[in-house]
């Protein structure tokens, strides 16, 4: 018998009958977990009502801790450690009422045998059903088998009856007849055009910059260079010391006169003098020099599209990137000339940029950059969070709520837009947003994703639609005031069918001027798309 130290046998347990096992991953930061715990109790204690009165017991597979002060798993190392306390083939319940990091339940998912159910509280409160949707995606892309299902407090019928399925036969499948595959295209002159700006991509390809890979455990929001690299876009990694390092070149006077263009421009600030609470003048200082920075980099390495990570380790380092997001992603913005002054970068467009380093928007907004320029359209596009929704006047309006800036432009302007300071909780040493209310019209909405091991695409239509100032408030003060607001009426899509289908916490939004315009550039974009090679989906109600 050799002396080799051999790991001790471990005998796998054996659930206990009629018992469900709950999770609860949230966010890294303790000022959020904190915050969001006590919503966290209240969603956990309407589900655990809800499965015991189908006959079945819940067991909360990791007990808050007195000294954080929260319950949540707040770290990858932790999840594995709670997922090895979990009986393998036990059904297991994610709950969630808040944002959360995916990686932080992905390892102990993985590996888990018995059925995984993804629960979220139909709130606006906190980020609950974009913490849903990214881990629903992450799954996926992951190809574990998983249930999802939402609804505000468990109690109606409707919510009911699925968890009641999925309980029974640990399996549970909704309504996605909403999708349809792309079906042969048109001989038209969009199509023609998508095709040829698609086979231009993959000829003269197309660099994205990432500032630090990977943000808040969005796994989904990772694309692999090998599934990358056949459409014609490449990565470029980046550090975000870079931005940082780059920012420190940038003068207080260049800021200064990015501010004045803004202030020329309308645009309003609400400032204060408190750095925890208040936005100040040196937060957004900061922000113009991130902003000048990041058109350097790009121009440095040739970027079409740029990410900044910023919630993991920049939200320690210096203010939050939204505000220069923003207007990045705008074709009206602050003009900003090369180091030696000579050249003016990327002028009178965009530089798409990619909130929270997520690929899928990468490509995204590259593709609809093209398209859109192409057609003679404005291209200006953002990620939108799929935040919350509720009806309104007979239509299901949903809150589309990134989670800090939108190209000025979608609210109608800088006179129509203004910078309130990001939450405390997140985003410690502040910073700017830019907000506003999205201006009515029609839009594109579309979003990038990986399934079965390769890319695949969802495009719709939607109305943004104009709601009287005091509902569109009561929809602030129900998610998070200082973000940018979207109502959107979706075409031809539930929202139980949308929320089923959804394979992302993000879904990208551009605009047209009106809804002949906008079925053709959805035509164009799909087209493009397809040529490319992605398998593209239609969703609803959508004319080609
Ligand atoms: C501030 C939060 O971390 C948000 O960034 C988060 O809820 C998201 O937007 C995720 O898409």
């Amino acid at each position: 018998m050799t002396a080799y130290a051999f790991p001790p046998a471990t005998e796998p347990r054996a659930g206990e009958p009629d018992t469900v096992y709950l999770v609860a991953s949230g966010d890294l930061r303790q000022s959020a977990n904190v915050t969001c715990w006590p919503a966290q109790q209240r969603f956990e204690a309407d589900l655990t009502a809800a499965v015991g009165k189908l006959g079945r017991s819940v067991r909360r597979a990791h007990d808050p801790d007195p000294a954080k002060e929260h319950g949540f798993i707040d770290s990858q190392r932790a999840g594995i450690e709670v997922f090895a306390r979990i009986p393998r083939d036990a059904p297991v319940i994610v709950a969630e009422a808040v944002w959360q990091y995916s990686h932080h339940v992905l390892a102990g998912l993985r590996s888990h045998g018995g059925p995984i159910m993804l629960a979220a509280n139909w709130n606006g409160e906190f980020p609950g059903l974009v913490g849903l949707l990214n881990l629903t995606a992450s799954l996926t892309k992951a190809r574990v088998e998983h249930a999802t299902l939402w609804s505000e407090d468990f109690t109606d019928d409707w919510a009911v009856r699925r968890l009641e399925t999925w309980l029974t036969t640990g399996r549970l499948t909704h309504d996605t007849s909403h999708v349809r595959e792309l079906p042969e295209l048109p001989d038209t002159a969009e199509v023609a055009l998508g095709q040829a700006l698609g086979r231009q991509l993959m000829t003269d390809k197309a660099i994205i910059g990432v500032l630090d890979e990977g943000c808040m455990g969005m796994y989904n929001a990772i694309i692999d260079d090998e599934l990358l690299n056949p459409l014609g876009i490449y990565k470029e990694r980046l550090s975000q010391s870079t931005l940082v390092a780059e920012m420190r070149t940038v003068s207080d006077a260049e800021a200064g006169q990015v501010r004045a263009w803004l202030d020329k421009a309308g645009m309003k600030f609400h400032v204060g003098t408190d750095e925890a609470t208040e936005l100040t003048e040196a937060q957004l200082l900061s922000q113009f020099k991130m902003y000048i920075a990041a058109l350097r980099i790009a121009d440095d390495f040739g970027l079409d599209a740029i990410g900044i990570q910023y919630q993991q380790g920049l939200k320690d380092t210096v203010p939050a990137s939204d505000l220069a997001e923003g207007l990045l992603n705008d074709g009206n913005r602050p003009p900003v000339r090369s180091r030696d002054g000579y050249r003016e970068l990327y002028p009178g467009r965009p530089l798409p940029h990619f909130n929270e380093v997520d690929e899928g928007a990468a490509v995204d907004s590259l593709v609809t950059n093209r398209v859109w320029t192409a057609m003679g359209l404005d291209p200006a596009t953002t990620l939108h969070d799929v935040r919350w929704g509720a009806d309104y006047d007979g239509e299901f309006v949903w809150v589309f709520e990134i989670s800090g800036s939108v190209p000025a432009v979608h609210n109608g302007g800088y006179d129509k837009s203004y910078s309130m300071r990001q939450p405390p909780m997140y985003f410690p040493l502040g910073g700017g947003t830019l907000s506003g209310v999205a201006k009515p019209g029609e839009i594109v909405w579309s979003r990038v994703f990986i399934m079965d091991g390769s890319l695949h695409v969802d495009l719709g239509r939607a109305t943004v639609r104009e709601l009287p100032a005091a509902e569109t408030q009561r929809r602030l003060d129900a998610t998070t005031p200082q973000w940018p607001i979207m109502h959107a009426v979706l075409h031809g899509i539930s929202r139980d069918q949308f929320m089923a289908r959804h394979k992302a916490n993000h879904l990208n939004v551009a605009y047209a001027p009106d809804a002949r315009t906008a079925d053709r550039a959805l035509l164009a974009k799909a087209a493009l798309f397809h040529t490319i090679g992605l398998t593209v989906h239609l969703c609803g109600e959508v004319h080609i």
